[in-house]
């Protein structure tokens, strides 16, 4: 971060002053990660639980993953959507709940933690229907029961952002009438 301060006495001179923003910056770029609320007709959310073997095995998260080079988050959505479920999702139907940022979990064989950013998007349309490819298992939950699952420190935020999306956009206020 740069300082800008200008000197009243010469008046027109202007000093910068390097400040460190933290003392240990994460070196590599921030890994982001597109997720997906399915939302069934019931109102009821799809909850995966990670594999064992991975990061975080074990653990339930909205399906998703890394968005790769050289592709938008939609479209990262969409293609694990169809690698981990086996479904097909318009990337253009996909709608932003909220996000959660913080770091990611060295893994066993390594590595230093990284920024990690994950964005959530609600799905209502796919074609298919959902199966377990990756992962050990799913379910399709309430979402006001999603906080109580063992998941990812992420992914409470995330699911306090989709009970508020759900009961804006699936439970609207009814509009007083006159
Ligand atoms: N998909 C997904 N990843 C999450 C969530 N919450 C969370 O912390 N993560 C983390 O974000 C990262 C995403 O990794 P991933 O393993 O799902 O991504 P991927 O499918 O591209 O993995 P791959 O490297 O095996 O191809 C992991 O560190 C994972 O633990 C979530 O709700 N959904």
């Amino acid at each position: 971060m740069w300082q800008v301060t200008v000197n009243s006495k010469l008046n027109a001179m202007v000093e910068l002053t390097e400040y460190p923003t933290h003392p240990d910056p994460p070196v590599a770029p921030a890994l982001l990660v597109a997720a997906v609320a399915l939302i069934d007709g019931q109102g009821h959310v799809l909850m995966h639980q990670r594999p064992h073997s991975s990061v975080h095995g074990g653990l339930w998260e909205f399906p998703g993953g890394k968005v790769e080079a050289g592709e938008t988050p939609e479209a990262a959505a969409a293609r694990e959507m169809a690698e981990e479920l086996g479904i097909a999702i318009d990337p253009a139907a996909l709608c932003p709940v909220g996000f959660a940022s913080g770091m990611t979990v060295p893994s066993s064989t390594g590595g230093s933690s990284r920024s990690l950013v994950i964005l959530l998007y609600a799905a209502r349309q796919w074609t298919g229907e959902p199966q377990l490819h990756e992962g050990e298992a799913m379910a399709w939950l309430d979402p006001h029961r999603v906080p109580a699952l063992a998941m990812p420190e992420l992914d409470y935020p995330l699911a306090a952002a989709l009970i508020a999306w759900v009961e804006k956009n699936l439970f609207p206020p009814s509009v007083e009438r006159r």
